[in-house]
């Protein structure tokens, strides 16, 4: 069990890849065609959040990666990092993620839109450090917690986040969570 860089996890997903492409680019390429069908059916209700488990998380992350990896919905058993972030030890990633499923869900009402984005914000940077699967975790994250705020009363809008900001954000997570929280702030309100 080695910790891999980008260049070994991209040879090991055209290893292991449902429709045996290999080639980088094309699989690339029918990664995010096969990951977008998954996403917009599950905007029409064909994956129901009915609760917001550590079981209900992995299952979307099977749901929107089925047709591509045979990994979708289980857990690594690789060491991640990313830059210079090292994501949760693998031998930590069960207990981890039942803590913080169990905080998520024991997680009491928020009185304001300021409140919403500081617990957005630490449940995302958390669910970042779990990075639980081999691919997939930051969209798996995002509509995740897409769904959790709708049944808070809170509309998410992750799909106008500028992607360099939102990067900077996230690597800034690691170790503090203001600029997290501002772009949180920035792109919630409430429904209706
Ligand atoms: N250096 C870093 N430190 C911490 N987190 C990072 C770093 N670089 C990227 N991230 C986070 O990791 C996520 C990407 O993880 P992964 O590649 O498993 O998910 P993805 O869904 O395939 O990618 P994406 O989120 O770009 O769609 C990003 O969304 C970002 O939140």
């Amino acid at each position: 069990m080695g910790k891999y860089n980008d260049k070994e996890n991209d040879d090991y997903l055209i290893k292991h890849n449902l429709l045996e492409i290999n080639s980088h680019k094309e699989l690339e390429r029918a990664e995010a065609l096969a990951f977008t069908l998954r996403a917009m059916a599950l905007e029409q209700n064909d994956f129901i959040f009915e609760s917001f488990t550590l079981k209900k998380f992995q299952e979307l992350h099977h749901y929107l990666f089925q047709d591509i990896y045979p990994f979708a919905g289980d857990f690594r058993d690789v060491q991640l990092m990313k830059g210079a972030t090292r994501f949760c030890q693998v031998r930590f990633l069960n207990s981890y993620a039942s803590n913080l499923f169990m905080e998520l869900n024991e997680e009491p009402l928020w009185n304001s839109l300021n409140e919403a984005a500081d617990r957005l914000a630490y449940f995302k940077a958390e669910l970042n450090m779990l990075h639980p699967f081999r691919e997939g975790n930051g969209r798996t994250i995002r509509i995740f917690l897409h769904a959790y705020a709708i049944s808070r009363g809170i509309e998410w809008s992750y799909e106008t986040l500028e992607s360099e900001k939102y990067l900077h954000a996230m690597i800034q997570s690691v170790t503090d969570l203001k600029s997290l929280r501002e772009v949180f702030l920035e792109t919630i309100q409430y429904i209706g």
